[in-house]
C-alpha cells in the first residue's frame, strides 16, 4: 500500500477523498483502520479503499502512515504499531500539539516523522496544510509527502515553532468562518430573506472575498476600503463591528486556540 490511515473519521475521509479524486493514488493503494466498525464500513462503501480493524496491519502494509486519531489516542496507537514501523516508512501526524520530539520519543526509536496540520476544506479540494519534518526525513521524502497533501489543497512547509499558529489560523479557522456565515445569514433572515438564499449570498460573499485576497495580492484593508463608500452603508457596518470588538474577538479567540494546541 502507498498510503495508510489509522483512524478514519472526518479528517481522514476528507484527505482520502481528495487524494483519490486528484489521482495521487488509486483507492486500491490506500488502506485504513478504525476502532469503530461503522466508520470502516462507510470508508469502504464511499471511498472504495481497503479497510481493516487492525492498526498494526495498516502500519505493516503502508509506505506512508497517517495517524488520524484524536490527540489523546496518539500514545496508545503509537505504542501499538511501534514494533512494525521500520526506518523506511514515513509517519505523518495531523494532531495539534504533538511535537516531532514527542512523537519520536513515543516510538522510542529512529522514525521518519512529518508533522502536519490540515483542515476540513480538504473535502472540496480547498484545504491548506502546514508541514514540518524531523531530521530523518530528506528533501525528496518531504516533497513526496507534500505531493500527497496537495491532493486536497495547498501545502506549506513552516518551522515547527509555527505549527500551533497553523492550528488556529487554518486547522480550526473553518469553524469560525462557518459561524460568521451563519451569523450573516441569521441577520439576512431577520431582515426578511429566505434562509436558503441567505446562506448562498453569505457564503458566496466570503468565497469571493477570499478569492480577491488570493488573486489580487492587495492588502485586505485596501480591499475593505474599496467597499466603503463615503457616507455609505458599509462604513456604518464597519463602525458597529469595531464598536462591538469584532477584530479583538477574533484575535482573542485565536490566541486561546493557539494556547490550547500548545498545551495538548
Ligand atoms: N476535524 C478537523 O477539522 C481537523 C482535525 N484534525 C486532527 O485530525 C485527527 C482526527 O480528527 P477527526 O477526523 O476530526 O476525528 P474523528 O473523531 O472524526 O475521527 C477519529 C477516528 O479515529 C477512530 N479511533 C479512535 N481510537 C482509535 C484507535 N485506537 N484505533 C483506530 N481508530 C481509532 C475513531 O473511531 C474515529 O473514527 C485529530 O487528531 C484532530 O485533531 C486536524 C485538523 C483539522
Ligand atoms: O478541534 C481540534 O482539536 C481539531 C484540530 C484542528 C481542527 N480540529
Amino acid at each position: 500500500m502507498k498510503l495508510g490511515f489509522i483512524g478514519c473519521g472526518n479528517m481522514a475521509s476528507a484527505m482520502i477523498g481528495g487524494i483519490i479524486r486528484n489521482e495521487i493514488f488509486s483507492a486500491d493503494e490506500i488502506i485504513a483502520s478504525d476502532a469503530f466498525a461503522p466508520s470502516l464500513e462507510s470508508a469502504k462503501n464511499k471511498l472504495g479503499i481497503h479497510t481493516t480493524g487492525s492498526n498494526k496491519e495498516v502500519a505493516r502494509k503502508s509506505e506512508v502512515i497517517v495517524l488520524s486519531v484524536k490527540p489523546q489516542y496518539y500514545e496508545t496507537v503509537i505504542k501499538e504499531i511501534a514494533d512494525v514501523v521500520d526506518e523506511k516508512r514515513i509517519i505523518v501526524t495531523i494532531a495539534p500539539g504533538k511535537t516531532l520530539e514527542w512523537i519520536g520519543n513515543m516510538f522510542g526509536k529512529a522514525v521518519k516523522v512529518v508533522r502536519t496540520m490540515p483542515n476540513t476544506p480538504a473535502l472540496v479540494g480547498e484545504g491548506i496544510t502546514g508541514v514540518c519534518q524531523n531530521v530523518l526525513v530528506n528533501d525528496a521524502e518531504l516533497e513526496y509527502v507534500c505531493g500527497i497533501l496537495r491532493g486536497f489543497g495547498k501545502a506549506e512547509v513552516v518551522p515547527e515553532s509555527l505549527m500551533d499558529v497553523v492550528t488556529s489560523v487554518s486547522g480550526s479557522s473553518p469553524a469560525y468562518v462557518f459561524m460568521f456565515i451563519e451569523a450573516m445569514a441569521d441577520a439576512a433572515v431577520a431582515d426578511g430573506m429566505p434562509r436558503d438564499k441567505a446562506y448562498k449570498f453569505a457564503a458566496q460573499a466570503v468565497y469571493g472575498s477570499a478569492k480577491m485576497v488570493m488573486e489580487t495580492g492587495m492588502h485586505p484593508g485596501a480591499l475593505k476600503d474599496m467597499v466603503c463608500s463615503p457616507g455609505g452603508t458599509t462604513i456604518e457596518a464597519v463602525r458597529v463591528l469595531e464598536k462591538e470588538g469584532f477584530r479583538s474577538s477574533v484575535i482573542e479567540a485565536m490566541k486561546a486556540c493557539t494556547n490550547k494546541a500548545r498545551g495538548l
